[in-house]
């Protein structure tokens, strides 16, 4: 019977994927990697729902305590980021480093299993021309989490499975109910799990960044408000600006050593490039040539067509591209992953980078191109 270890966060993902590989006739170890303290998933309360469904299904269940290298891999990262001015994305760096790695690093050394599955909606298949192995979207447009998992190497997804990715999520609570797992009412965790952890991003950073209040200007550098710390901002923001103006404004930059936070109409809120730092190419090798592709700048965001132009690796930034889209662009945040792909095939992805490190002026198209 091939062992296979699968990724519970306690959730109803999860243990459909755990349940479903089990009735297949894979031998399943359930393992919790414990990230927080506290209510929410990946905590003490999802485990004790991942506990329950091994006994339920009668399966081996380990709890690996992964508390520190959370927080040195993804607290540290976001308080840090938040701190610079970016808007760090935490689940891409979580899965790479806290999850998936970790994850099979336990299965081969502590239970001598090489396969590792999760609840993940994504697609892997195997190019038999190149060998490599390519991830692919979801069948569940509206679950997919390919954009999540773009960083993931190609040993890892040599060794993974997502049992659901063939699937949507209706098909997955039905199966739950008929499988009569006790998980299969429970709601969809958030987004992020931090904010279900914590309440909002706004309460988890004030924990570790004291708020220092300044001034909202716009890209003249007139003054038009006050902003409460700029860690509470991202790019594209609108609401809570507190700002009274004819037309609505944006957050388009911080100047950290101002402490401004900048704001502009939408129209100025475009940016017709960016630049991508920390490159994985995924289901094929790095181009030496512009490409075109359709890119993705958020989570949430359509994928819109864009020319990838690789450029020359900065020391300690990996491998980088430039990306410039067919249309500007609106709310390009530095920190957030751009993840490109042909179709539904996730070529590669990286992180954006700041436009400028401090902007105190507009940035200019011309300018924009240069960078
Ligand atoms: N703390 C954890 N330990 C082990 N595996 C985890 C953990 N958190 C998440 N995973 C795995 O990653 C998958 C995706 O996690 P995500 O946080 O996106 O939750 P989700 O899509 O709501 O899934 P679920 O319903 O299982 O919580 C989960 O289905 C699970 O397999």
């Amino acid at each position: 019977m091939e062992r296979i270890v699968v990724g519970l966060s306690g959730g109803v993902d999860s243990s459909v994927a755990a349940a479903t590989l089990h009735q297949q006739g894979y031998d399943v170890v359930g393992l919790t990697l414990w990230l927080m303290k506290g209510k929410g998933q990946c905590c003490s309360e999802g485990m004790v729902d991942a506990a329950k469904l091994c006994e339920d299904l009668g399966i081996e269940y380990h709890v690996v305590d992964s508390r520190e290298v959370f927080e040195r891999e993804i607290i540290n990262y976001l308080v840090e980021g938040y701190g610079s001015g970016i808007t760090p994305l935490p689940c891409s760096q979580c899965n790479r480093a806290v999850k998936f790695g970790p994850m099979l690093q336990y299965a081969n050394e502590e239970l001598g299993c090489d396969r590792i599955a999760t609840g993940h909606y994504a697609r892997i298949t195997q190019n038999t021309e190149t060998g490599r192995y390519e991830l692919r979207r979801a069948v569940d447009p509206a679950k997919d989490q390919s954009y999540f998992l773009y960083d993931l190497t190609q040993d890892l997804l040599a060794a993974c499975d997502f049992p659901l990715g063939h699937q949507t999520k209706t098909e997955t609570r039905r199966m739950a109910a008929e499988l009569g797992l006790h998980t299969a009412a429970k709601p969809d965790s958030q987004d992020l799990c931090l904010i279900e952890h914590h309440g909002s991003m706004q309460t988890f950073l004030d924990k570790y960044l004291a708020p220092k209040p300044g001034d909202i200007v716009d890209t003249e550098g007139r003054m038009l408000g006050q902003h409460t710390g700029i860690h509470h901002y991202t790019i594209g923001q609108r609401k809570g600006l507190g700002i009274a103006a004819a037309n609505p404004l944006y957050v388009v930059g911080f100047d950290m050593g101002k402490n401004h936070v900048i704001v502009a109409d939408r129209s100025d809120a475009h940016l017709p490039d960016c630049t991508v730092q920390r490159v994985n190419w995924v289901s094929i090798a790095a181009p030496q040539e512009p490409m075109k592709v359709s890119v993705q700048i958020r989570y949430r965001s359509e994928a819109v067509g864009a020319t990838l132009v690789p450029l020359p690796a900065v020391d300690g930034t990996g491998d980088r591209v430039r990306i410039v889209f067919d249309e500007p662009q609106f709310g390009v945040t530095p920190g957030q992953a751009a993840v490109w792909y042909d179709g539904d095939r996730v070529l590669g992805g990286g992180l954006i980078e700041a436009a400028v490190p401090e902007i105190s002026a507009p940035v200019t198209e011309a300018e924009a191109l240069s960078y």
